[in-house]
């Protein structure tokens, strides 16, 4: 088994500690959403995780929910996301972040085939715990699957999802959905280090982590972090500036300060 985003992370995570943002495909506008990927500075970020819009995103909170709709709305498609990936040349590697009926009506093997074709090495499925990960056996070789655990799973399932990972382990920080808040650190520390006993993959929390202090305290125990909810507000709000695309990389250089602060 070739976990090439595995082996990348885990160098960079050497030598730093990684940021990982979250993108929803199409959102504000696929336009828009081109520039900022294409303009995107490497220098910040390790990877990125790009969402492909879902009519029932039963994970998401209420911004990543909103950025879905509007994306559906304009007619994205997993078809119109491999279509327009393809044809940009990125040097970070994405994440392909969806439900299980998006990948299963594209078809397994072909999801993997294309996905990969179009620069991305790994895959989050929302709604597969660790249990439906067979189900995706025929992407083997061709994404690896990112599996989630939290603050809840019991240690035991904690070191099988660790085990069973690829790419990285994402850790939840708390119950709820994406864009949640309340992070509870001790738990997490120690979630961290049951992991870390398992598996030599980097371990990045997401879920509430909402601004650069936050990513600096969490990211001082873990590899890193994701931050999905907190960038997509940011763009909501400047979607009309005609430098949104410099924006977000203001916004991503400010995180990435704060996590080179960590000793
Ligand atoms: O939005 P937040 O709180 O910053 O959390 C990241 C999260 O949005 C992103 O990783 C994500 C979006 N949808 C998901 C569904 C499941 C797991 C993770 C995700």
């Amino acid at each position: 088994m070739k976990d090439i985003l595995g082996s990348v992370l885990r160098e960079k995570s050497q030598k730093r500690k990684l940021l990982l943002p979250y993108l929803t495909f199409g959102y504000p506008t696929i336009e828009s959403f081109l520039a900022i990927l294409e303009n995107l500075n490497p220098d910040f970020i390790d990877a990125l995780e790009i969402g492909i819009p879902h009519s029932d995103p039963v994970a998401d909170g209420p911004v990543i929910q909103e950025s879905s709709q509007k994306a559906l709305a304009l007619g994205v498609t997993p078809r119109l996301v491999f279509e327009k990936m393809q044809t940009l040349k990125l040097s970070f590697p994405l994440i392909a972040m969806t439900y299980g009926n998006i990948v299963y009506q594209y078809g397994i093997k072909k999801f993997g085939q294309d996905f990969k074709e179009a620069g991305f090495y790994g895959l989050i499925v929302a709604d597969f715990p660790l249990e439906a990960k067979p189900l995706l056996d025929k992407l083997e070789n061709l994404l690896s699957i990112i599996l989630l655990a939290s603050t809840t799973t019991p240690e035991e399932r904690l070191k099988k999802i660790a085990r069973e990972s690829q790419g990285f382990v994402y850790l939840v920080s708390g119950k709820g959905v994406t864009g949640k808040t309340r992070i509870q650190q001790e738990e997490l520390r120690e979630v961290v280090t049951i992991i870390k006993s398992a598996t030599d993959l980097p371990v990045l929390v997401g879920f509430g982590i909402n601004s650069p202090e936050k990513a600096k305290e969490i990211a001082s125990f873990c590899d890193g972090v994701i931050v999905g909810s907190a960038l997509l507000h940011f763009v909501t709000q400047n979607k009309h500036h005609k430098d949104l695309p410099q924006l977000v990389n203001d916004f991503l250089s400010n995180f990435r300060k704060a996590l080179n602060e960590i000793e």
